[in-house]
């Protein structure tokens, strides 16, 4: 399927590049003031709202990217993925992460084999291991109950976990099945970061993680080996059998390091490091933490995403929209940056691994088979809770140059109000402090119906605007374990459509 041509040599991408200059001449304001274009700029799915119509785009540029899909082979491609083929080419391999969220009954194949009944495999093994330790029927060396687990792991092995335990620590819920334990994560080898981990903790009541694809990474193994050396000295040379479990797709190289095979938890090669939250990589640390039944609802929400990626149409498909808008926005109107803006605190952690799952996907100078690239590709992500943003960052953002922002506002804080009348934490004054930023205003004349949700008046984002930034923002109905797993996994399936794009496109 190689060839030399790139992607940029099709007639859908030189009319892209011609109307620009069209785009450059139109002030977002007047886009804004097209009603039938605002609403066709909304999408909803599964109690998600995505709202695009601040994106600099008319109704013709979406179409006009539409048939650059076409060109790209986009829903081809996208088959491809999810029938197991081998379009990892680099490393000739399935990318079948898909399948760690899959229902019991699915078929997902790589090389001809149903893959989904080894996925269950593990989970059963993870489901029966972590209410073992939680329940006291697994306990450490001198008898005690483990109650404090440290996972040891560096990015996507330690960043997609820590994003979703850092969101599900203030779910009610979660909250509850969590109480007096702790999850703490070890990533650096600066030995402050072992220092930090360890402060507090009884090696008699931790249970340690190692969390690995290869079981080689320099500075996962160093921390191994000094928590290792911590539990030992402590509990004696027997205790790693109690205290030590390990993930990873290399179970010699788990043996070779003292860990019975017997405590490891598999994933495999078809999933890629960065895509590995729903792997045993997350899923048994957020096990132990908030119990199984919690993290399946996790589980879910990805599932769900993930048949919506796979079987709606382009013009409702939020993953391809959001993947085909950064093309327009990097490739095209040349802005080289994305700000990830969640109003929710317990989002804090979700820029640092879509850093990691954008960044370490897409931004290649070439294509897949060399070729340099004479455009720009990937962008370069950040952000931050936005309204600690506010006060930090934004002032470039609102004077300097423009930089697209993906708002993601919540209807209904997992959180209560704490004082009464104060313009803090409720539910209304989020959503008002989430309106106030200009280019969160989205034309909201149909939120309501598609939110079930009674939007005060004075919320309604009055149509003025000035500004001359794209944006878009995502919203939630509620912040619950289900739709972390659909934000996080809207947001990791843009790399997969950023790769055919960018990437597999450039074959034709
Ligand atoms: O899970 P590991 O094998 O320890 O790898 C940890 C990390 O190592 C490298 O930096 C890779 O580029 C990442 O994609 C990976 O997540």
């Amino acid at each position: 399927m190689a060839s030399t041509t790139l992607v940029c040599d099709t007639e859908p991408w030189k009319d892209l590049k011609g109307h620009v200059k069209e785009i450059e001449k139109t002030h977002l304001r007047d886009l804004m003031n097209d009603v039938e274009r605002c609403k066709s700029m909304m999408v909803e799915f599964d109690g998600i709202l995505l709202d695009y119509s601040r994106q600099r785009v008319r109704q013709d540029t979406v179409e006009k990217l539409f048939k650059l899909a076409e060109a790209a082979h986009l829903k081809q491609k996208i088959d491809r993925m999810y029938s197991g083929e081998r379009i990892n080419s680099t490393e000739n391999r399935s990318v079948l992460h898909i399948a760690l969220r899959a229902p019991r009954d699915k078929v997902i194949c790589s090389d001809g084999k149903n893959v989904v009944p080894d996925v269950w495999t593990v989970l059963d093994k993870i489901k029966d291991f972590s209410e073992r330790v939680r329940s006291g029927s697994w306990v450490g060396a001198t008898g005690k109950v483990l109650k404090d687990v440290v996972a040891i792991g560096i990015g996507g092995s330690f960043l997609g976990p820590l994003f979703v335990h850092t969101a599900l620590q203030t779910d009610p819920e979660a909250a509850e099945s969590a109480k007096g334990r702790q999850l703490r994560f070890l990533a650096n080898v600066d030995p402050i970061d072992v220092a930090r981990n360890i402060t507090g903790l009884n090696p008699e009541t931790t249970l340690v993680v190692v969390v690995s694809k290869t079981f080689t990474t320099a500075e996962t193994m160093l921390n191994a080996r000094t928590l290792k050396e911590w539990i030992q000295a402590a509990l004696g040379p027997q205790a790693v059998a109690k205290h030590m479990v390990a993930v990873s797709t290399n179970i010699p190289l788990v043996k070779e390091f003292g860990i019975d095979p017997a405590n490891a938890f598999a994933f495999w090669d078809w999933v890629g490091g960065r895509y590995s939250v729903c792997s045993a990589v997350g899923v048994l640390p957020l096990s132990l933490q908030y119990g199984f039944p919690i993290v399946q609802k996790f589980l879910n929400g990805a599932s769900s995403i993930d048949n919506h990626f796979h079987s709606t149409s382009f013009e409702k498909n939020i993953p391809v929209l959001l993947g085909l808008l950064s093309v327009w926005n990097v490739s095209f109107l040349g802005y080289p940056a994305r700000a990830i803006l969640p109003y929710s605190q317990a989002l804090e952690k979700f820029a640092p691994h879509i850093q990691q799952v954008s960044m370490e996907s897409n931004g290649k100078g070439v294509s897949i088979d060399g070729i340099p690239l004479p455009f720009e590709a990937g962008e370069i992500d950040f952000g931050e809770p936005g309204t600690n943003g506010q006060h930090s960052f934004y002032q470039l953002i609102h004077q300097g140059r423009v930089i697209p922002c993906d708002f993601i506002g919540i209807v209904k804080s997992q959180q209560p109000i704490y004082l009464k009348g104060e313009a803090v934490s409720n539910h209304d004054e989020l959503m008002s402090n989430f309106f106030a930023q200009p280019d969160a205003l989205a034309y909201g004349k149909t939120r309501e119906q598609l939110l079930g949700e009674k939007i005060p008046n004075h919320l309604i984002p009055h149509k003025t605007f000035s500004g001359n930034r794209p944006s878009l923002s995502l919203l939630l109905p509620s912040l619950s374990a289900y739709n972390i797993g659909q934000v996080v996994h809207i947001i990791s399936q843009l790399p997969s459509t950023f790769m055919v794009v960018h990437a597999t496109l450039v074959m034709h």
